[in-house]
């Protein structure tokens, strides 16, 4: 069957085993090309092949309810549902998007790119089925990485107490982005070893209520035995003992194995468990000997080796800068110990790891129970910093509050990917956390404008002792790479003044500082003087300076990466209030209220209109009226 003729998953209803098994290699071939243009996924989708077809074989999509969790594995699926000949702008500006999107396809019934929500919304839409009396099932496809967010387990008690039908896929490839960590995977990875003991447990429950029933103690005994006995042997008792029933394990890239499961969920009543053991990156050399977690996600690259295709991006990663700040710090200071939520790779801690193996916690992706065990290690003198994308410290929310800040506790958050993300799109933007954080009593908010005040920043931050510290930092590279050491702390809520200017202040911090300068500088030529400065504490503002802008009347424009909602350029309009001063022209830009999608940061930054055009603009319409005014 031609990969490209495929509109709708009914089409390949028919295929015998050898065109199942040419198909699959067609789709590898096609994701190995694909993606060596554009990026992407690519480790976990060439895992999912075997998988997803015979899901899509095995169930009628879209009225059979397929979620896709973490969602990053779902290319396949958007293949055999029509969307091959989009995959050309695959995580591209207006092109196709790299999870699952509602609005690009029906069969796509759930979005996702945070982990480990899929098994909750299963719940949702089995409840609905039951209430309307509908008749389909609903097949939620979840990682070994995203079961162990706390979301999945809190569902997996849900649904083993209400028995509901649901037939739960476990992709285990014992691989998160890096390897998983944890209790729970150390559990899977003895299920993997163990042969198949569905047919044992039904024999062993058919003999053992054979027993004739007796009364009294040998009862009980009898119970007891039976319940000991499916310990020694039935494997997945961790999911049993929740209610489900537990198959597996199941080779997810034998076509027999993946056939033979389903057939046997479609057949059990209530909540089920397959647990399919499949190859990260298979198919791809350089990916499926990945040990590291690079072929997790990737740039373009080289087919034949592998090598990245990199496109001029100089300077040192942003997550770098902050590591090895650290790292550097961490060798005098003792109290430094790291957290992560299962980015160890993205947040570029390989090497903090290397230096200090007791100093650096892989918690799975637990972004709650992270932010907790730093408040716990504060409350004990550490220096516990949390080292959480921006996007991902959203689901640590309530931790932030009730146990960091309303205790006052020193922990140090640094918050990467803060910004446009870029490719990853809406679920990944890093554009909310001033709002979510500048609300909190005893939160302090920086942001570096380079590597050098990004360094003492951290430096900073670790002397800090005044409770929670947040450092937010972009994607991407930093324009300096200077050597380490000669920190110096940065009084707090202190600003910097970048250039001078009488006409109108610009206040703004990191990565839009280099686009203000331009436009300044460019204005000038026109006449048109423009003061800088870099508000490098979000919170808490620069009072005294602000306090000599209120005296000067002049115009303020605020500009942030930012969502506008609750932002900085919202806190400047507090301030005037508050210390109820006259209020001078105030003018923001920043990213408007709604969810901006995928494409490059640049492209984005484009479409939100945070460009030199735009800003110069938007001074030349606020500099005249306010000079008639003057
Ligand atoms: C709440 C949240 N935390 C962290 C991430 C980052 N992340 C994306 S995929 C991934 C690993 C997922 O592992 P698994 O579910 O096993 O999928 P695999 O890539 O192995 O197929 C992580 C940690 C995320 N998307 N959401
Ligand atoms: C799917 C997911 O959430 C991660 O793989 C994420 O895409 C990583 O983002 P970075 O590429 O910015 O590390
Ligand atoms: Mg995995």
């Amino acid at each position: 069957m031609d990969l490209q003729s495929i509109e709708h998953p009914s089409q390949i209803k028919h295929l015998s085993r050898d065109e199942l098994i040419k198909l699959s290699g067609d789709i590898r071939s096609f994701l190995i090309n694909n993606l060596s243009e554009t990026g992407g996924h690519l480790g976990p989708n060439l895992g999912v092949v075997e998988l997803t077809l015979a899901l899509h074989q095995e169930f009628d999509s879209p009225n059979d309810k397929f979620l896709w969790d973490v969602g990053h594995q779902a290319y396949v699926h958007k293949m055999l549902t029509g969307r091959t000949n989009q995959f050309s702008t695959l995580r591209q500006y207006q092109g196709l998007c790299g999870f699952p999107k509602r609005n690009e396809s029906e069969h796509d019934i759930w979005e996702t790119g945070h982990s480990s929500t899929s098994l909750s919304a299963a719940m949702g839409m089995a409840i609905a089925r039951d209430i309307k009396q509908e008749d389909h099932h609903v097949v939620p496809v979840i990682g070994d990485g995203a079961l162990t967010g706390g979301m999945a387990l809190e569902a997996l008690n849900h649904i083993g107490h209400e028995q509901k039908n649901m037939i739960v896929i476990l992709n285990d490839n014992e691989m998160s982005i890096a390897p998983n960590v944890g209790a729970m995977h150390n559990m899977l990875a003895r299920l993997r070893s163990g042969q198949r003991y569905n047919w044992v447990k039904d024999e062993l429950e058919f003999l053992l209520k054979k027993i004739p029933t007796v009364g009294g103690r040998i009862a009980n005994t009898a119970e007891r035995i039976k319940d000991s006995m499916k310990y020694l042997v039935v494997p997945g008792m961790f999911f049993e003992e929740l209610g489900f029933t537990y198959y597996g394990p199941v080779d997810g890239h034998s076509y027999d194995d993946l056939f033979k499961s389903i057939d046997y969920a479609k057949k059990t009543e209530g909540p089920i468990i397959i647990h399919v053991l499949t190859t990260k990156g298979k198919g791809y050399h350089p990916a499926e000997n990945d040990t590291v977690g690079t072929w997790h996600g990737v740039g373009p690259y080289k087919i034949e080796s592998g090598e990245s295709v990199k496109k001029g991006s100089s300077g040192k990663a942003w997550s770098k800068v902050i590591s090895d700040s650290l790292m550097d710090l961490a060798k005098t200071d003792e109290r430094i110990v790291a957290i992560t939520p299962a980015m160890t790779v993205g947040s570029k801690l390989e090497d903090f790891r290397k230096a200090f193996p007791d100093r650096l916690f892989d918690v799975g992706i637990a972004e709650q129970h992270a932010t907790t065990v730093s408040a716990g290690l504060a409350t004990q003198g550490m220096k516990p910093v949390l080292s959480i994308y921006s996007t991902f410290l959203q689901r640590g929310y309530d931790q932030v509050i009730h146990d960091v800040c309303r205790q006052n506790l020193n922990v140090i958050f640094g918050i990467d990917r803060a910004g446009l993300v870029g490719a990853d799109g809406e679920t990944h933007q890093g554009v909310f956390d001033i709002s979510f954080l500048r609300d909190l009593p005893n939160m302090k908010i920086m942001m570096p404008k380079d590597a050098k005040e990004g360094q003492n920043m951290v430096y900073t931050a670790v002397q800090n002792d005044d409770g929670p510290m947040a450092l937010r930092y972009p994607r991407g590279n930093a324009s300096d790479e200077p050597k380490l050491g000669d920190y110096e702390s940065i009084p707090l809520g202190s600003w910097e003044v970048l250039k001078d200017g009488d006409d109108l202040v610009i206040l703004t911090f990191g990565t839009m500082i280099p686009r203000a300068l331009e436009a300044a500088n460019s204005l000038e030529k026109e006449g048109i003087s423009v003061r800088v400065i870099n508000a490098r504490f979000i919170k808490p503002l620069d009072h005294d300076l602000m306090h000599q802008l209120a005296q000067e009347k002049l115009p303020i424009l605020t500009i942030e990466e930012h969502a506008l909602q609750g932002g900085f350029g919202s806190a400047v309009l507090e301030f005037f209030e508050v210390e109820k001063l006259p209020f001078p022209y105030i003018s923001r830009m920043g990213i408007p209220d709604r969810f901006i999608e995928h494409g490059s940061v640049d492209d984005l930054l484009e479409e939100v209109g945070l460009t030199v055009e735009k800003i110069e603009q938007e001074v030349k319409e606020i500099v005249p009226t306010q000079r008639k005014r003057a």
